[in-house]
């Protein structure tokens, strides 16, 4: 088709347009295969030219193509298209609506189609988005600057320069300046620390270069005060990317600050006494460290444990235990200077850290006075009590070069303090450690062992003087170690107390010595009266001990009569009054109660005469300087005296000599124990001695047997 003959038909279908249905614009396409156009042309009517020229005409041709483009393809997909909407994405974002498309294929030429666009209505549409984006654009100018006014963060803005522009209320309100009195004053001219010590420069610096930077900012206020404020600073570009403006948003976070404060101390410091605690020990212990490495100093950890607090909380109540911590912190806060530390690590644990110590005389004067203060009376519910500690001391650099070293070190030291008397402070000894570590072996193999049941019990005779016959067996633990041997009780059975693994390992004693009497009455051999079993005192203790007794005395048959349970005098007077309920129902199953080691804790016999007691065993420390020693003999005699006024046997123990055992024998002992007669046996070296008649070969009535022979007959 020519073009001449394209205007020809465009110009034609325009006038019927524009005459029959009010069009106001007609866009004529040749498309010359159908789907591809060649050529294009938009005419617009005239009235319609006032509104277009200002968009189409920057378009022209550009616009008629991509129209008629579209609508060619849009025509195609939906033959009856009535509505369609184009955007066209150029600055002004025009939209367009077509609100009535008809595609018009003139049947004359296949090639020829011609495609008339009405648009109507567009310019009206035009006129009113632009309005409505107008309104919108007030109406965000007037949000921002009600922003700008109530918000509770302070806002400043400033030019290009820094100079300040203008600043809403809360700026006024936390800085205290009007805004007269700090428009034109440069942004930032108030600050009066940056934290790290960072120059101004450098924040401006980075908010150059990067259009940001946060961070916390010391402010004076206008009346002088500081205030920690946390502040953001951006930067306003123009479209050519040069700075028009600065802008700080900054709010005052003093209340924050104090909260992070306290949630810091609280997790740095003991509730109770507001001493540092454990966290904050090992911080500055670590600084300590640091510190004198680079002096080459020394320092000093001193660890400091109650010796009664247990007792105090136990007995006094957890009040009472509190006030006595209280106390104790500060006292010893008191003690030390203001530069060393007190922490406590929880319990009755406390930590002394001494800074450049001048050495162990200097260290020994400090640990002895912390000592004495404590043990001034304190007021504890309105009465005068008295407390003691034991403290462990470890030196930087000589027992550890780090805070949980030295901190273990000490702990050790004081352990070894507690364990020899209580009351007295230990330095550090490298032995020290190896114990510890063998102890924490020992501990971790016995839990095995009792699994296990790598025990077997040793027995050692008892025998009585005026027949010289075996009389009775005490029942000793040994432990077969699969690697060490066989191992005395000496070296578990304090471990085994201190872990409480005795409770377990004190059953098995006594199921096992109970199984040993039945089988020895059932194969008639005879060990004189009764066997022997050392008690701890956590058995004791223990609320399960008196049914544990009787369920293992039922389970295995066992006579009661046959058993005796050694108590150390100790154990009987660390809670007289509960001793007493316990000994009084052992007694009444039938079980024979005997007082191990006596003389050894200073009690007085009419004290223990309360005490349902059979038997009282003379320490084998009075035993083994007799005859030689007047005061011992003396002892001696008054305890065998006193034991028999209250129709007590009386056995001594530890006999090694025949000069010991003549001397005894003077005194009026009842029985004997000791390496004379015999060391502790297992059972099968045991065995050929014990006598087969019972009738016959029974201990035969004596001063010391009476008591024990009549029950028999019973
Ligand atoms: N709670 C438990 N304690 C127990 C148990 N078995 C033993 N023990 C206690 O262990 C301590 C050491 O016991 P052991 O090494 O068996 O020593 C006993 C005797 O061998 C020793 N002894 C006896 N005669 C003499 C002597 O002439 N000289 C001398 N140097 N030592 C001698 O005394 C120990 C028995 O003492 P005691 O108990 O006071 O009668 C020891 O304290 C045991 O109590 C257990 O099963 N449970």
């Amino acid at each position: 088709m020519s073009a001449e003959r394209f205007q020809s038909i465009a110009r034609q279908t325009l006038l019927r347009f524009v005459l029959c249905a009010g069009a106001l614009a007609l866009l004529v396409f040749l498309v010359s295969d159908g789907l591809t156009y060649t050529e294009g042309s938009v005419f617009f009517s005239w009235e319609s030219l006032g509104y277009l020229l200002s968009t189409f005409v920057l378009v022209g041709g550009i616009l008629a193509f991509s129209i008629g483009k579209w609508m060619l393809e849009g025509a195609r997909r939906v033959q009856a298209l009535q509505r369609a909407v184009v955007h066209f994405s150029d600055q002004h974002r025009v939209s367009l609506e077509f609100v009535r498309a008809l595609v018009e294929a003139r049947a004359a030429r296949r090639d020829e189609i011609t495609v008339v666009a009405d648009i109507l209505e567009r310019m009206a549409d035009n006129m009113e988005r632009h309005e409505n984006l107008r309104m919108r654009e007030e109406a965000k100018q007037h949000l921002w600057s009600r922003v700008f006014a109530s918000s509770l963060d302070a806002i400043a803005i400033s030019a290009r320069d820094r100079r300040l522009l203008t600043v809403n209320e809360a700026f006024k309100r936390i800085t205290g300046y009007s805004e007269e009195e700090v428009l034109g004053n440069e942004m930032l001219s108030s600050t009066v620390s940056v934290p790290n010590e960072t120059p101004l420069t450098q924040i401006w610096a980075a908010v150059e270069m990067n259009s940001y930077w946060c961070g916390e900012l010391l402010d004076m206020r206008k009346d002088g005060t500081l205030y920690p404020r946390w502040l953001s600073l951006s930067v306003v570009r123009d479209a050519s990317q040069q700075v028009t403006n600065y802008i700080a948003v900054f709010k005052d976070i003093t209340e924050q600050k104090e909260s992070e404060a306290r949630f810091i101390y609280q997790a740095n410091h003991d509730r109770l006494t507001g001493l540092p605690n454990r966290h904050l020990l090992q911080d500055r212990l670590s600084r300590a460290i640091r510190l004198a490495e680079r002096n080459q100093n020394q320092l000093a950890v001193l660890f400091l444990d109650l010796d009664n607090f247990k007792w105090v909380n136990d007995s006094l109540g957890h009040a009472t235990g509190d006030q006595l911590l209280i106390s104790v912190s500060r006292r010893l806060q008191a003690g030390v200077r203001a530069s060393d530390t007190v922490a406590r690590l929880g319990g009755d644990e406390f930590v002394v850290l001494l800074q450049q110590p001048a050495g162990h005389q200097e260290l020994a004067i400090i640990a002895e006075k912390l000592i004495e203060i404590i043990e001034q009376p304190i007021v504890l519910g309105g009465y005068d009590f008295h407390t003691t500690s034991s403290i462990g001391i470890s030196i930087y650099p000589e027992d550890g070069i780090d805070a949980d070293i030295l901190l273990k070190h000490a702990d050790t030291a004081m352990y070894v303090a507690k364990a020899s008397g209580k009351s007295g402070f230990r330095f550090f000894d490298p032995e020290m450690n190896r114990r510890a570590v063998a102890r924490v072996e020992v501990e971790r193999d016995l839990r095995r062992a009792i699994q296990e049941q790598e025990f077997e019990l040793y027995f050692q005779p008892k025998f009585c003087l005026s027949t010289e016959r075996l009389c009775g067996l005490e029942a000793l633990i040994r432990w077969q170690h699969p690697r060490r041997g066989l191992v005395q009780p000496d070296d578990f059975i304090s471990v085994a107390e201190e872990t409480a693994l005795i409770i377990p390992l004190g059953e098995w004693v006594i199921r096992a010595v109970c199984r040993q009497v039945v089988s020895w009455r059932d194969q008639n051999l005879s060990y004189g009266h009764r066997v022997a079993i050392n008690l701890s005192l956590l058995q004791v203790e223990s609320d399960a001990f008196v049914d544990t007794v009787e369920r293992i005395l039922e389970e295995t048959g066992a006579p009661p009569r046959l058993i005796e349970f050694e108590l150390t005098e100790s154990m009987v007077l660390r809670n007289p009054g509960r001793s007493a309920k316990v000994l009084q129902r052992l007694r009444k199953l039938g079980i024979h109660l005997a007082l191990d080691d006596f003389g050894t804790g200073y009690s007085s016999l009419s004290h223990l005469r309360q005490l349902p007691l059979d038997t009282i065993k003379i320490d084998r420390s009075f035993i083994q300087n007799i005859p030689n020693s007047g005061e011992d003999n003396q002892i001696v005699r008054m305890i065998v005296a006193l034991g028999k006024s209250a129709q007590m046997i009386v056995v001594a123990e530890g006999v090694e000599t025949k000069l010991q055992k003549d001397c005894l024998r003077a005194l009026g002992c009842d029985f004997l124990q000791g390496f004379l007669f015999s060391r502790p046996v297992p059972r099968q070296e045991l065995e050929p001695l014990l006598l087969r008649d019972n009738e016959k070969n029974a201990c035969p009535p004596c001063v010391g047997c009476q008591q024990t022979l009549s029950e028999q007959v019973e």
